[in-house]
């Protein structure tokens, strides 16, 4: 379980993060959207004790995650795929990890062989495709076989069977009764992967809803997202 209150964070005159409130709760995936800027990251990086708030708390089953002695066994991160170490193979990567969590080495092999990597788990990480450094985020979080995991953007390169693949793990996951907590820009896939939904922008709460519930009108999910979201995007793009 997850759950922040009144979390907030300023960046100078921005606050990236304003006075957010919610629950996620374990048995399905919660997909987290929000146009660019909206604060999923800063949100997912105090929820991981790497950003101090300026106010209010993030919780990690009832702890903050500073506070939890063996963290890698609670909650699991995919924040930052390409942060890798040059020249160390995948495998020697996790074995770091997981050396410096009190994990064994057998557990590395499982966590390679469930995202896919055994193949290529002696080659050096920093030459990995994006898609294969994603895999490799994806299997350090699950070293500590945590019951609670936070992914940032997790289908960021990956190719269609790649996209398939974490549809799939992620609906796993949380049917094994973790708390999954996904940021994603992409609807479709939102649509088919997760149960419920936390909009964002501008740093505050949107829409804390189901799937079913967005789309039971007849919209679809992209449809209702803009219609969310329209006056919290502040930048300049298309869409
Ligand atoms: N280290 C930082 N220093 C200054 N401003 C920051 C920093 N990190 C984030 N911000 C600002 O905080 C706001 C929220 O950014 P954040 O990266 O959390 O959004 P996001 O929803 O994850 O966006 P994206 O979808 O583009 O990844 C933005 O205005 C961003 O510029």
């Amino acid at each position: 379980m997850i759950e922040t209150r009144s979390l907030t964070k300023r960046y100078g005159r921005v606050t990236a993060v304003d006075e957010l409130s919610f629950t996620v709760a374990p048995g399905h995936v919660t997909g987290f959207l929000g146009p660019n800027g909206a604060g999923k990251s800063t949100t997912m990086r105090m929820i991981l004790g790497l950003d101090r708030p300026d106010g209010g708390e993030a919780l990690v089953d009832g702890r903050r995650y500073t506070a939890i002695r063996r963290p890698a066994h609670v909650l699991g991160a995919l924040l930052d795929a390409t942060a890798l170490q040059p020249g160390r193979s995948g495998r020697a990567h996790l074995r770091a990890v997981a050396a410096a969590n009190g994990i064994g080495a057998a557990r590395v092999a499982e966590v390679l062989d469930r995202v896919g990597l055994t193949g290529a788990a002696r080659r050096p990480a920093s030459a990995y495709s994006l898609g294969m450094k994603q895999r490799l985020g994806i299997a350090q979080a699950l070293l500590g076989d945590p019951g609670v995991l936070m992914f940032d953007e997790p289908v960021n390169g990956l190719d269609p069977e790649g996209v398939r693949w974490i549809r799939g793990l992620l609906r796993d996951l949380a049917a094994e009764g973790r708390t999954v907590l996904v940021s994603s820009h992409l609807m479709t896939e939102m649509a088919l992967t997760a149960e419920r939904l936390l909009v964002i922008g501008r740093g505050k709460l949107i829409a804390d809803t189901t799937v079913a519930a967005l789309t039971a009108g007849g919209e679809s999910l992209e449809d209702a997202y803009f219609r969310l979201t329209e006056t919290s995007v502040e930048y300049g793009g298309t869409r």
